[in-house]
């Protein structure tokens, strides 16, 4: 568990972007934010979400959509500082062990869901993302690293 404290934007009354565009690198995070929000997450129309101070926040992180094989998302967020006061959050994290595969079982795979991702371990994970290449492609990192193209994906970069 992290506790993160971000101080106000340093020009009042404009808002400061405090933390970029990514997805976490984690099975699951669960934030709760004290008293000043900040916290932003894009939803499936393109619009970003305020989850409310006194709420937890649950996201999807990078491994837990490997792990169900892409049954859900890994949640898109940032951190946006609007208010002028000081604002805490603690993010509960699960992380793999670095020698953990990440991969789904095999009941999550078959014909109609075919694997998503390339096995993987967290380690070298962590290091293409913190790599010069990595690092760029946040939030779509996961793909690039580990992503299988699908045959109905290929037919359609064929056909462009
Ligand atoms: O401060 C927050 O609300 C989110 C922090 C976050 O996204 C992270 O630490 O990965
Ligand atoms: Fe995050």
């Amino acid at each position: 568990m992290r506790i993160a404290h971000y101080g106000p934007p340093k020009t009042p009354g404009q808002p400061a972007n405090a933390m970029a565009v990514h997805t976490d690198m984690t099975f699951t995070s669960i934030l709760c934010q004290h008293e000043e929000e900040g916290l932003e997450i894009l939803s499936k129309d393109g619009s970003w979400i305020t989850p409310s101070r006194n709420s937890l926040t649950f996201l999807v992180g990078d491994e837990l959509s490997v792990l169900c094989n892409g049954r859900l998302e890994p949640t898109i967020h940032r951190v946006t500082m609007r208010g002028n006061g000081h604002r805490y959050v603690t993010n509960y994290s699960s992380v793999p062990k670095n020698e953990t595969v990440v991969q789904p079982p095999e009941e999550l795979v078959d014909t109609e869901h075919p694997l998503l991702f390339k096995p993987f371990y967290h380690s070298d994970y962590l290091r293409f993302l913190f790599s010069q290449e990595g690092i760029k492609l946040i939030p779509n990192a996961l793909k690039v690293f580990s992503g299988i193209i699908t045959a109905a994906e290929e037919g359609k970069a064929e056909a462009n």
